[in-house]
């Protein structure tokens, strides 16, 4: 794979790139010139309606050998079966859900071919809604491209370097780094080896960085860190098959050109790559476990304040100080749905975790620490220590009721049965204050030198 891949820096910039090869070839003062440089078409892509706010309007112009436009109609395209749209498959299914390590095929399957919808929420006519996906592939998508006409991509590979050749240039991006592909954008993606990751798609809306609020003006994922790739075009006669997800189904339509041929773009609507190594963790330094939200990348904020269609969070490698505090995440009820998934190493909640895998908290769903991860913390000596060495885990956490395809809650054939197995050990610790007189305490076998008269009140012995 090529390692000669230049980006430009900066989250949310107003780009512009030119492909070397033809210098000069952005219009100078306009858009849309009579004749463009070089002979090329000039084509917008509008991100967020034309008339939305400055601070949230997206778009992008692109100089192409030819227009997007010049394709034969969409069909249905054949492969690409995993992708659902419907929530409805399978009856609700509360559970505390993990998927062991998602399986890569032996045979030849593509990026497309090998995404799979896990679960989802919302709704993609209305404009309101996520899906997560898990991808397997083992091959290259020879000329084939894919484009969503529903949503933006987060693509958080697990295992392998994945080559994605997009409208506006090249990335590579490798496990432990992400990257962002927006909503009608092209993209090929290429693989070395048997790769694996995850996929958040949102509906509706864009990912921005999170306010920092009374951390300051920096921290957290900073913008120098996310990273678009230069204008790059190939001029090439083949059959190209573009693939559009289209109202959560795939369509396949031919075309005898490349769709990479954007010989120079600018615009603020463009891919990014972001490495989660760069990521600025802050935390509490005197007592206390605070919320994960510390640890959010990105933000795909709803209408309502605060309140995220879904928020990107990891858990970083870092430093823990924390005293008199019981340290691993607390046990938790939450209004939100929590997808997780591991990309290296292990989870600070749990022993057995491994890459690959994936947990579902859905919403009011009790989960927290196993009991292993309980009993070592709660009697642990508190000194500071640094911890997930090693390991990355992230979030998508939503504030949508999200439902399991089929392919989640069983046919993956990766679903851990024995996953509620690890709460179960958990066992009571209680000191009743009253143990002489209590009837319950009697009954459990409970004892404690421990009396107060208002325990007495609350424990007394009826008869
Ligand atoms: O493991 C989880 O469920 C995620 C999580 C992490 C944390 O540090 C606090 C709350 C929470 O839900
Ligand atoms: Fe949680």
């Amino acid at each position: 794979m090529t390692n000669i891949l230049k980006y430009q820096c900066g989250f949310g910039n107003h780009f512009s790139s030119e492909d070397p090869r033809c210098p000069d070839s952005l219009p100078k003062d306009q858009n849309s010139p009579q004749r463009c440089p070089y002979g090329l078409y000039a084509e917008q892509l509008s991100g967020s309606a034309f008339t939305c706010p400055r601070n949230s309007n997206q778009r992008s112009w692109l100089y192409r050998i030819l227009p997007s436009a010049k394709h034969e109609p969409f069909q249905p395209y054949a492969g690409g079966s995993g992708i659902i749209s419907s929530w409805d498959e399978i009856d609700p299914n509360p559970n505390q859900m993990r998927w062991k390590p998602f399986k890569i095929p032996d045979g030849n399957v593509d990026f497309v071919d090998g995404m799979q919808t896990i679960c989802g929420g919302g709704d993609i006519r209305s404009r309101h809604g996520i899906a997560v996906y898990v991808y397997v592939c083992t091959v290259r998508m020879n000329d084939k491209a894919i484009y969503s006409s529903d949503g933006d991509f987060l693509i958080v590979p697990q295992q392998g370097t994945l080559k994605v050749t997009t409208e506006f240039g090249i990335m590579e991006v490798s496990p432990g780094e992400i990257c962002v592909i927006q909503q009608g954008m092209r993209f090929n993606v290429d693989v070395s080896e048997p790769s694996r990751g995850y996929i958040l798609e949102v509906f509706g809306v864009h990912f921005q960085l999170p306010d920092l609020g009374p951390i300051g003006a920096n921290g957290l994922a900073n913008p120098r860190d996310f990273l678009t790739p230069v204008a790059y075009f190939e001029d090439r006669k083949c059959q190209y098959t573009i693939v559009s997800k289209y109202q959560g189904k795939l369509f396949a339509a031919k075309q005898q050109h490349s769709p990479f041929d954007v010989v120079a773009w600018h615009g603020n609507y463009a891919p990014y790559k972001y490495n989660l190594d760069n990521f600025m963790a802050v935390n509490a330094v005197s007592y206390d476990h605070p919320d994960p939200s510390i640890f959010t990348v990105l933000t795909a904020q709803t209408t309502r304040p605060g309140i995220a269609l879904a928020d990107f969070v990891v858990f970083p490698p870092r430093w823990s100080v924390h005293e008199r505090t019981f340290r691993p995440p607390y046990y938790h009820r939450n209004c939100m749905s929590e997808f997780m998934g591991i990309i290296k190493g292990k989870y600070e909640a749990k022993a057995e975790s491994s890459p690959g895998s994936a947990t579902l908290h859905s919403m009011m769903t009790p989960h927290g620490p196993d009991t292993a991860c309980f009993e070592t913390a709660s009697t642990a000596e508190l000194a500071p220590e640094y911890i997930g060495k090693g390991s990355l885990a992230f979030m998508f956490e939503s504030s949508l009721s999200m439902a399991l395809t089929k392919w989640g809650n069983e046919s993956c054939g990766c679903v851990d049965k024995d996953y509620y197995k690890c709460w179960q050990d958990l066992k009571s610790h209680f000191k009743c204050p009253d143990a002489e007189k209590c009837h319950s305490c009697h009954e459990l076998g409970h004892s404690t030198n421990v009396s107060t008269n208002y325990a007495s009140r609350l424990f007394r012995k009826t008869e």
